[in-house]
């Protein structure tokens, strides 16, 4: 087994919750591509997790849900509006334009990948001509992919603008549950009450094997979704295994519990690092992600210990932190940033 690594919560294993429920759904036949009644009770269970009678999907992955998602809100000459920092944008390899069939993302330029609502506005009313891709959606990624909140008053704010502007909101929740830990709010809170359309949810980056939920809170817009997740190689047969896992995360408020966990490690991994010389937190820790900033030479050092990391927002070294981080991997790689720091200060 190799050891622990903080790279991405995509490197953690599946969780308890997660893995016991597929366990006890793997008995027997049920009924193919969603009509089982794991599906049901996954979809009813969410229903009571978000207070709301929300149309319940589930896909394979974050990819799939944002791009279906994204295609069900607008048409393909039109536009969806996200911050520059949005992984609809840097990482799903043109999925959003290909799945509307031409949408354009109307990027937003941003210093921590959060839109503002006075940018939505600027760049839906900078034209109004026919060359333009006429804005529809805006999307937003809870937490960010910065690590970063929107607070509730933010996403009311910016969910005004966009009703103002005629424009649908979207979130991308892949690590949903990480930014309901963190706010101590519900998840109704923090979606439809706050005026958000639809919602990718993540059960990934959670703890499961494979999984998101998309919820539509506005049913109209759901319309088509079934088949758009047909046509596009999203609707499992057998559906049980993709539907079970958010059954065993919803039970007892197990999916909260392990953001908790994820999130309280990324504060751990920042205090052991605060008087480290030459590392610096590029974004302030608000959820499971840590970004910090150290020389080039340390970075090699670091990699060189078995480290992995990725540097691919602004350079910014990436530690993410999942259900399972544990603090003894957590205090080595804080031991080895800063012997790797001292030797390349000297001191
Ligand atoms: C912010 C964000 N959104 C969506 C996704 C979904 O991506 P994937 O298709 O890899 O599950 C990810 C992946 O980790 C992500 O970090
Ligand atoms: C960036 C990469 O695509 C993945 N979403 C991750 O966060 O690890």
């Amino acid at each position: 087994m190799t050891a622990q690594q903080f790279a991405s919560d995509n490197y953690a294993g599946i969780c308890p919750a997660a893995f016991n429920a597929m366990m006890e759904a793997n008995s027997g036949s049920a009924v193919s591509y969603g009509q089982d009644n794991w599906t049901s009770r996954a979809a009813d269970a969410l229903r009571r997790a978000f207070e709301h009678d929300a149309d319940v999907y589930f896909v394979f992955n974050g990819t799939a849900a944002n791009s279906l998602a994204l295609a069900s809100l607008c048409r393909s000459y039109e536009s969806i509006i996200a911050a520059d920092f949005a992984h609809i944008e840097t990482d799903e390899c043109g999925a959003p334009e290909f799945f509307s069939n031409g949408a354009k993302i109307l990027t937003v330029p941003t210093q921590n990948g959060k839109l503002s609502p006075l940018a939505i506005r600027t760049i839906t009313e900078s034209r109004n001509d026919i060359h333009f891709p006429r804005p529809a959606v805006v999307t937003i990624t809870q937490p960010t992919e910065t690590g970063l909140l929107y607070t509730l008053d933010e996403i009311q704010s910016i969910s005004t603008t966009c009703r103002e502007l005629g424009l649908k909101l979207h979130m991308d929740g892949a690590r949903f549950a990480n930014a309901v830990a963190a706010l101590n709010c519900s998840p109704a809170d923090m979606t439809w009450r706050v005026g958000v359309d639809v919602l990718c949810c993540g059960g990934t980056k959670g703890g499961m094997g494979i999984g998101e939920a998309v919820l539509f809170f506005n049913r109209d817009l759901a319309r088509g979704f079934d088949y758009r997740c047909k046509q596009a190689g999203q609707l499992a047969s057998k559906m049980r295994f993709l539907a079970a896992p958010w059954v065993g995360m919803l039970q007892e408020g197990r999916w909260l519990d392990y953001a908790r966990h994820a999130n309280s490690s990324a504060r751990l991994l920042s205090r052991l690092l605060q008087d480290v010389d030459g590392i610096q937190l590029v974004y302030p820790v608000e959820a499971n992600a840590v970004f910090i900033s150290m020389p080039p030479d340390v970075g090699l050092k670091l990699r060189s210990r078995g480290w992995l990391f990725y540097e691919f927002i602004g350079g910014a070294a990436r530690f993410m932190f999942a259900w399972d981080a544990d603090r003894n991997r957590i205090e080595k790689l804080a031991q080895d940033i800063r012997e790797c720091s001292y030797s390349d200060t000297g001191s």
